[in-house]
Formats: structure tokens, sequence, C-alpha cells
């Protein structure tokens, strides 16, 4: 797969108009890549971040992981080795509805990262969840397939024609 062209969001919202798919969630940028774009794979766990770890273990140049983790802060769904693997497999990027740690070496990493807010807890590794499922988040769903762009004003999310 070609790595997807990255566009500014606020150049999509010109484009698109009022029915383009900008996500509320206010994401904090983590990784050393600010601004990423890709084709989404998805990921719903709760504190648990064994699937995940397998899914950035799949070389997929170009793509982006959308992690659903209901939100939590209580333990942190990537660290810098999980990142860095999804690095190495040519992945784009990482946006997750939940915590990362090691936030300092992340943000020397050629990859994005978005995600609510750190804790150093670990999270459990039993491998529960699901993949490849439709997540909501930010009033606006993310499916697999679709294309994501991100910066620093915000996600936004189309699906190819
Ligand atoms: O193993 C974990 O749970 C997360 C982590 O610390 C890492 O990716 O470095």
């Amino acid at each position: 797969m070609t790595a997807l062209e990255f566009t500014p969001t606020a150049d999509l919202v010109d484009q698109i108009g009022p029915d383009v798919r900008s996500c509320d969630t206010q994401f904090i940028q983590f990784g050393g890549h600010r601004e990423f774009a890709g084709v989404v794979t998805t990921v719903r766990c709760f504190q648990d971040n064994a699937l995940l770890k397998s899914i950035l273990s799949e070389p997929n140049p170009g793509g982006v992981l959308v992690i659903d983790g209901a939100g939590s802060l209580h333990t942190a769904l990537v660290g810098d080795l999980i990142a860095e693997l999804g690095r190495g497999n040519g992945w784009a990027g990482i946006v997750a509805n939940g915590a990362i740690r090691d936030a300092k070496p992340i943000g020397g990493m050629a990859i994005g990262v978005k995600a609510l807010g750190t804790n150093p807890r670990k999270s459990s590794k039993t491998g529960d969840g699901e993949r490849d499922v439709t997540v909501e988040l930010g009033g606006i769903a993310f499916h697999p397939g679709d294309h994501l762009f991100s910066d620093d004003d915000g996600i936004v999310v189309v699906t190819p024609a």
C-alpha cells in the first residue's frame, strides 16, 4: 500500500463542508510526527494491550491504528516498545482513546501518536478486545479502511469513494 498523502485537516473541512467528519475529542500530541495520514485499522480494548500489540506487530505501511480504550486513563495502552514496533512495521500513526506511557521517548519517534493522557501503570496482557470494528470517538465513526488525517488542529476521517 502506498502512503496516503497528508492534507491539513482545516483544508479538508473547507473542501468537504458541513458534513465533514471531524473528531471533537481533544487528543494530545505525543509522537514525533505531528502531521500524519493513513488508512484506518481499529481495535477496541479495555486496559489490556496484547491485541493492539499483535496488530502493530503486523507490517502495515501507511496504516493508522485507532484504539478505543473507552477513555480509560488508568493504564497505558502504548509505551515506547509498542510505539517503536508500530513505527518499525511502517505504521504512520496511533490514535488512542486512552493513555500512553514513555511519553518522552515517543516524542522522538518518527510516528504520529495521539492519546488522551499518560499513566505509567501497565495494561494487562490477556488479549481481550475486538479488532476491525467501527469505533465512535468524539462524535464521529471510524471504520476500518477509512482515510484519517491528523495534525495540530484535530482529526478528520473520510470514507474513500
Ligand atoms: O508493554 C506495555 O504494556 C507497554 C509498554 O511499556 C511499552 O510498549 O513499552
